[in-house]
């Protein structure tokens, strides 16, 4: 792996859809910048730095208010680069904007947990796709889990058809689990379809399960019907999601969207997807401001 990639759009447009005071951009991520904090020697992908000036400005761009910074597999689990920018989300008030997940090495200890509490790190990740990592151990990942600071989360990546499988440890673990991208449902079955079905069973086996409205630069036919608006297959597919578990949906941009390099989505059209899943207020208040808050910034509530 020698060359480095680009997978953000270098002018993402200005949205038509304003988000509310507060929003929160619930899944983004940094890389780098590599000087300072190097990729994982197991990283799967090598990209170009993105870091946290990047990634505030384009906060202020699409009219969002804080981020929370998920920990990307290339970083492995040094989460110098993630706590670098949340450090750096402070403003001249004092006030960090930004609040991330980790990637921990699970046997790390409660002292070493409580320094990412410090550091504004409200959860951890287990990622299960093989193209991203070589392994994950699902007792050392449960073992972790007892150890857990109070009021974290465990944030969980994986594709739709090992859901079933990954049900028995999703049952065990202790906290609640937020689902990145929905467990990357097929969106062209629609609503109705296998996945979405698969993801509402687990939805409904427990009350603490979370989810991200993610993704339709990754989830909708890229390859098929070429990249762009209007993702018509994710807002059918993801509208009545939103709508049924409306006090557990978050979103966010993904930006800046490891291993989209062929597809670069404009972060404007991304954004100007959320009326077309959340499409009141009412739920869009939900999805971007009081279900984020309840889980990265709850003293605020
Ligand atoms: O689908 C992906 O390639 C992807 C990768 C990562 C990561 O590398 O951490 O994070 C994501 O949210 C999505």
């Amino acid at each position: 792996m020698s060359d480095r990639i680009i997978s953000w759009h270098s002018a993402p447009s200005k949205p038509a859809y304003t988000p509310p005071a507060g929003a929160v951009d619930a899944h983004c991520h940094v890389f780098g910048p590599m000087a300072r904090f190097p990729f994982s020697a197991k990283a799967k992908y090598l990209p170009e730095d993105a870091g946290p000036d990047q990634l505030f400005a384009l906060r202020d761009h699409l009219g969002f208010s804080r981020n929370v910074i998920v920990q990307a597999s290339c970083h492995g689990t040094d989460n110098a680069a993630t706590l670098d920018a949340i450090a750096k989300s402070e403003g001249p008030d004092g006030f960090k904007r930004a609040r991330g997940v980790a990637v921990v090495d699970p046997a790390v200890d409660e002292a070493g947990l409580a320094a990412l509490h410090d550091a504004g790190i409200r959860g951890i990740r287990f990622n299960f796709l093989k193209r991203l990592v070589d392994d994950a151990p699902k007792d050392k990942f449960l073992d972790v889990t007892a150890r857990l600071p109070e009021s974290w989360h465990v944030v969980i990546y994986f594709e739709a058809d090992i859901l079933e499988e990954l049900r028995p440890f999703m049952d065990a673990i202790p906290v609640p689990l937020v689902i990145d991208h929905m467990g990357r449902p097929d969106v062209r079955q629609g609503p109705d379809g296998k996945d979405m079905m698969a993801f509402r069973r687990l939805l409904d086996s427990r009350e603490d399960i979370w989810f991200k409205a993610t993704c339709p630069e990754r989830l909708d036919a890229v390859k098929e019907g070429g990249m762009g608006a209007p993702w018509d297959n994710f807002a059918a597919a993801v509208a009545p999601l939103v709508a049924d578990y409306q006090d557990r949906v978050i979103w966010g941009t993904d930006w800046p969207h490891p291993n989209m390099q062929d597809e670069i989505a404009d972060d404007g059209h991304i954004v100007d997807m959320i009326p077309r899943i959340a499409p009141s207020a009412a739920l869009q208040e939900k999805m971007l401001v009081t279900n984020p808050m309840r889980l990265y910034w709850p003293e605020e509530l």
